[in-house]
């Protein structure tokens, strides 16, 4: 099935008690304990958290590349044993074969597959014209941009039709400004496709602004802080980063990853920015954050 064939609302990712440890000569390293999380069918969520908390193992276990230690995760009620076309990813670094066109990189996936090659051009054609990419098909990456690089990489993992996409920071390495063209790009791209997202990023801003609901980890190994909805009503504009109620959540959000940084440093802090916030934390009293 094509991406564009999706109507309704899937995705349901469920991960319970979920824990993950490397084996390193050094011993056993801790990266992710003890984490449930759920994304709602069609719901975009962000995960954000201190650097080094176990973001990026926790996506990769979910998108099946990394086996927990612990715990289960299941997308539709099917538990994730290894990487699936049902669960799309984009990473950080442009994954885009070089020798290959835009075109012939986004029908790779769908080649694999067997699809025709009428209806795969089909199908890639109609995704790159989201991504407003169509003028570029013929292109090589080493002839894109960095954010167009990444819109391929989007449109790619999307062409399979996932009921799920995963996006380790894929806006890391643009310009602020790429970067918003590229949140807006992706925004109008969810909302078409009606697919779940699970976003990692370090930026704040852009957890606030792309997502209905935000997790906030803590310092390694790295569990859930706090779960922060966000109900600021779509579609958003840039404008509404300078809304008061955006400014709220925005002072929420660093005190806590403020609040796990220090700690993971050896520090304390005192912070006021959450009150009145509706801040739900996992295992943790809000005046122990306060
Ligand atoms: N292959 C590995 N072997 C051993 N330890 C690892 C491995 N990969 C990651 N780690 C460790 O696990 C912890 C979590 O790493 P991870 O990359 O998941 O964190 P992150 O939150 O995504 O980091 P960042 O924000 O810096 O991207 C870190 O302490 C890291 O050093």
């Amino acid at each position: 099935m094509s991406a564009m064939a999706t109507a309704t609302p899937q995705g349901h990712i469920e991960v319970e008690n979920f824990s993950l440890s490397y084996e390193t000569i050094d011993g056993l390293v801790d990266a992710v304990t003890n984490t449930h999380i759920h994304v709602k069918p069609g719901e975009f969520v962000s995960i954000v958290g201190p650097s080094g908390c176990g973001k990026s193992t926790f996506l990769n276990a979910v998108a099946g590349f990394l086996k927990p230690t612990t715990g289960t995760i299941t997308v539709d009620g099917e538990r994730v044993s290894g990487p699936s076309a049902e669960r799309g990813m984009v990473f950080q670094q442009y994954s885009l074969f070089p020798w290959k066109t835009v075109r012939e990189n986004v029908e790779f996936g769908l080649k694999m597959r067997g699809m025709p090659r009428s209806q795969r051009e089909r199908a890639a054609r109609t995704l790159l014209g989201l991504a407003g990419l169509e003028a570029f098909e013929k292109h090589y990456p080493e002839k894109l941009s960095g954010g167009m690089k990444q819109r391929v990489g989007i449109v790619r993992a999307l062409a399979t039709g996932p009921k799920v996409l995963l996006l380790d920071e894929p806006f890391g390495a643009l310009d602020a400004q790429t970067r918003v063209i590229m949140q807006q790009i992706l925004t109008n791209m969810w909302q078409r496709l009606k697919i779940s997202v699970l976003f990692v990023t370090h930026d704040i801003d852009e957890a606030i602004f792309l997502s209905d609901r935000v997790y906030c980890m803590t310092a390694r190994p790295g569990s859930i802080k706090a779960e922060i909805p966000i109900p600021l009503e779509r579609p958003r504009q840039q404008s509404v980063m300078m809304s008061s109620e955006f400014l709220a959540l925005r002072r929420g959000l660093m005190s806590l990853i403020r609040e796990e940084s220090l700690k993971a440093m050896g520090g304390e802090i005192n912070d006021l920015g959450m009150q009145g916030l509706n801040i739900e934390l996992h295992g943790h009293s809000l005046v122990e954050v306060l």
